[in-house]
C-alpha cells in the first residue's frame, strides 16, 4: 500500500525511529496477543484524550488550509474523528467497564501532552504544512501498522478487533487520501522538486519528531 510520495520521502529520513514505531514491542504484544490487558487499557483511555486534541489539531488544519478541497478534507477528518472514532473508543472502553465518567476523570500523562501539544503548537506557530507533517505519522504509521498485522497477527490474538479497524478498507482509504492531501499541499506550496528546498528538511524533522513521540506513547502501555 502506498500513501504517497511525501510520505515514503518523510518516512525514509526518519530513519530507526519509524520502525521503533511500527515494530514497537507494543505493537508486536497486540499481534501474537501476548500484550497484557492492562497496558491496553491504559493506552485506550489517554488516547481518548488524545482523540480529542487531534480533532482540534484537524480542525485548526481548516483554518490553517489555503483552497476549499484542503478545507473539505479536514472537515471530513475532523467528522470523522468526532462521529465515528470517539463512539467506538467510547463503546470499547465501556466494553471494558471503563465509564464515559472515568475516561473524562483520568488525567492526561506527560508522553500525551508531549505528543499532542506538539502536534498542535506545529500547526499554531507553523502554516498548513508544518501541520500535516506533525499529523502524518499518526494516520499513516497506523495504517501501515493495521495492514501488516492483517497478514502476521495470530489468528486469536484478543486484539483482533483493533487490527480489523485499521486494516479495514475504510481506514485504509482514508490514508490513502491523507498521503495524496499531502502531495497536493506540498505540490501547491513548493513546487514539483520540495526535496532542493530548505523547508523539505524541516519538515521531515517534524516527521521524525512526531514519530518519536508516537514511540513513547505506545510506552503508556508497556510496562
Ligand atoms: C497515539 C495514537 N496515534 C495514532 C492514532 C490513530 N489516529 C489518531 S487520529 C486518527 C485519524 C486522523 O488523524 C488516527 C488514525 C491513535 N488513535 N492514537
Amino acid at each position: 500500500m502506498s500513501y504517497g510520495r511525501c510520505f515514503t520521502a518523510w518516512r525514509a529520513a526518519a530513519g530507526s525511529h519509524w520502525d521503533d514505531y511500527v515494530r514497537h514491542r507494543f505493537v508486536q504484544g497486540m499481534a501474537d496477543g501476548t500484550l497484557p490487558r492492562a497496558g491496553f487499557l491504559n493506552y485506550l483511555v489517554q488516547d481518548y484524550r488524545f482523540l480529542i486534541h487531534f480533532s482540534r489539531a484537524w480542525a485548526l488544519g481548516i483554518v490553517k488550509a489555503d483552497t476549499l478541497d484542503e478545507m473539505r478534507a479536514c472537515a471530513a477528518t475532523v467528522d470523522a474523528l468526532i462521529n465515528l472514532e470517539m463512539p467506538l473508543h467510547i463503546r470499547i472502553c465501556g466494553a471494558e467497564g471503563i465509564t464515559p465518567e472515568a475516561l473524562e476523570a483520568a488525567e492526561e500523562a506527560p508522553q500525551n501532552l508531549a505528543y499532542t501539544r506538539y502536534v498542535l503548537e506545529s500547526g499554531f506557530s507553523g502554516d498548513f504544512l508544518d501541520l500535516l507533517a506533525a499529523l502524518a505519522p499518526c494516520v499513516l504509521g497506523y495504517g501501515e501498522i493495521g495492514a501488516r498485522l492483517a497478514q502476521e497477527a495470530a489468528p486469536d490474538t484478543p486484539y483482533r478487533e483493533w487490527i480489523d479497524t485499521y486494516a479495514g478498507e475504510d481506514f485504509q482509504r482514508a490514508c490513502v487520501e491523507a498521503g495524496a492531501l499531502i502531495d497536493r499541499a506540498v505540490a501547491a506550496r513548493l513546487g514539483d522538486t520540495p526535496e532542493a528546498l530548505p523547508r523539505w528538511q524541516a519538515l521531515e524533522r517534524r516527521f521524525a519528531t512526531a514519530t518519536r513521540l508516537e514511540v513513547a506513547f505506545w510506552g503508556l502501555g508497556v510496562a
